[in-house]
């Protein structure tokens, strides 16, 4: 188990955004987390990723207590996140946005370390021929990729993506669905929180499901996706 949390607890004032929540992520594991607008899913990765503290709780990465950690500490222990709306350094190339993670990354390396790791790292996501384009000259999926790039820049063992297919067309989700696969072939686990079912469908090993802050159900995805209480809460039919 690589990422393990337990009983967590957020409010915002009397609202109770994430309540008693629990999950676990195994090595090697694509895990899904699912379930309406308001289910708690983005604050369960801002508690994960620290942007937020939780009330009560704890998160272990690999062991280590991160639940108060700084997002730095969580990710020099190696927690990377890609974010839903990318923000790259617009005025830098993809190489140089990729190599500010490699140089911020796990543990501290030397320059040519970081280089190498860089070139490793575009490899993977499909972006070395654009290695030199400036960040701002790039179409929507290349922008994911590059968010994606940026985060293994820095060396994660779990990578958190949040809603990363947002706005890609099916073709290109399922570019995208590729190349989670292929991270997670290069040994980082991964949890994303995903509306999309059919990218769900193909790239999840399971899926979390949560309502009103908790984990409503949990299991394979064409278990989840009959679970009657899954349908009344989120899918409204069942879906293939
Ligand atoms: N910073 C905040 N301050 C106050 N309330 C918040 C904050 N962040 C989230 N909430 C509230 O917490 C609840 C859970 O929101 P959250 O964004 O985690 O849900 P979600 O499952 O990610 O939804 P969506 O699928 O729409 O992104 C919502 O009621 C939301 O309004």
């Amino acid at each position: 188990m690589i990422l393990q949390v337990q009983n967590l607890h957020k409010s915002f004032g009397g609202l109770m955004a994430v309540k008693d929540m629990g999950l676990h992520l195994d090595q090697g594991e694509i895990l899904a987390v699912i379930g309406p607008n308001g289910a708690g899913k983005t604050t369960l990765l801002n508690l994960l990723s620290g942007l937020f503290l939780p009330d009560r709780g704890q998160i272990l990465l690999s062991g280590h207590d991160i639940t108060r950690a700084s997002p730095e500490k969580r990710c020099h222990l190696g927690l990377g996140r890609a974010f839903q709306v990318v923000r790259p350094f617009l005025e830098m190339t993809v190489f140089e946005n990729v190599m500010v993670g490699a140089m911020f990354g796990k543990s501290g390396i030397s320059q040519k370390e970081a280089h190498r790791h860089t070139e490793q790292v575009l490899t993977l996501t499909g972006l070395e021929p654009h290695a030199h384009k400036n960040a701002h000259d790039l179409t929507l999926m290349q922008d994911k990729r590059l968010e994606v790039a940026r985060a293994l820049a820095t060396r994660p063992s779990v990578l958190l993506l949040d809603e990363v297919m947002a706005g890609l067309r099916p073709n290109e989700a399922q570019d995208a669905v590729q190349l989670v696969k292929k991270v997670r072939d290069s040994g980082v686990s991964v949890l994303f929180i995903e509306h999309v079912m059919p990218v769900v469908r193909d790239l999840a090993d399971r899926v979390v499901v949560m309502e009103y802050g908790s984990r409503l159900a949990e299991g394979p995805y064409q278990s989840v996706v009959r679970d009657p209480k899954v349908i009344a809460a989120y899918l409204g039919e069942e879906v293939s």
